[in-house]
């Protein structure tokens, strides 16, 4: 449909074609932003191994979410032969943190693409450079006429023991190649040296619900639901 729209512009003069995107795009602000019904984000933070996908692809079948996590975002971009793959594939081998620029390009077009109003973001902000970087952008549609700030409504915080989800790594077998004891290690010291930092900030703000995920997972997922039916 918007590829149509993109063909038959084409052959309009530039002017009604920038007069036609604005008044569609301040529509959809009127919409979405006025109505109560904005683009709505949350964030999903937590130690490697302590269920934030698993949870994420709960909260996408029960509350109509796009689930984004950003280390698929990265794993896709190495695997699609992109210019920065290697570098993203040596850094995340070393357990290190991409730089915020990559992440957030991909972020940002996922949510375009995606085209709901209601995403959960999985493992962003990871440090502080993410989060600064991420509540500077804007949200950028339309051909870029079209600029919407996004920050998050709340933070879901999966707080599990080192030892556990270290043992949940060495078991989850999808052949990543962070998923080694010594690339586990590295990443666990990454999450309390830079990623508590951002669950602390948003702490003290009293955006984070933070939620005991040592559990199984399916009592964790009673806990995550009483949240998100609270919040619908
Ligand atoms: N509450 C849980 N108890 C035990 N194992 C779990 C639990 N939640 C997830 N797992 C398993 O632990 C591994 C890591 O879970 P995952 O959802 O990928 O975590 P994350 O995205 O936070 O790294 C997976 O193999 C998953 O099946
Ligand atoms: N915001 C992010 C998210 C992930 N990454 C990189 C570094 C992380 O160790 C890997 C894997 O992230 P992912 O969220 O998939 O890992 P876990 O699900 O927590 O095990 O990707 C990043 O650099 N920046
Ligand atoms: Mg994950």
């Amino acid at each position: 449909m918007r590829g149509g729209l993109v063909a038959s512009a084409r052959l309009l003069p530039r002017p009604l074609v920038r007069w036609f995107l604005q008044r569609r795009a301040q529509q959809d602000i009127n919409e979405n932003m006025s109505g109560g019904k904005k683009v709505k984000i949350i964030f999903v933070l937590g130690g490697p191994g302590s269920g934030k996908g698993t949870q994420c692809s709960n909260i996408v079948e029960h509350f109509g979410f796009i689930h984004l996590s950003a280390g698929e975002l990265l794993r896709a971009e190495i695997n699609s032969g992109s210019e920065n793959g290697t570098m993203i594939d040596t850094i995340i081998k070393e357990g290190k943190i991409v730089p915020s620029e990559i992440t957030i390009k991909l972020l940002q077009e996922a949510i375009i693409k995606g085209g709901n109003d209601k995403y959960i973001i999985d493992g962003f902000p990871r440090n502080e450079e993410n989060r600064v970087v991420f509540e500077s952008v804007t949200l950028v549609t339309y051909f870029q006429l079209l600029q919407i700030n996004i920050s998050p409504e709340f933070v879901l915080f999966f707080d599990c023991s080192e030892e556990e989800m270290e043992r949940r790594l060495l078991g989850r077998n999808q052949g990543r190649s962070d998923d080694n004891i010594e690339t586990i290690r590295k990443r666990l010291k990454v999450f309390v040296e830079s990623s508590l930092p951002v669950i602390e900030y948003y702490e003290s703000k009293g955006m984070v619900k933070k939620i005991d995920a040592t559990k199984p997972a399916p009592e964790v997922f009673e806990d995550v639901k009483a949240i998100f039916t609270h919040m619908a």
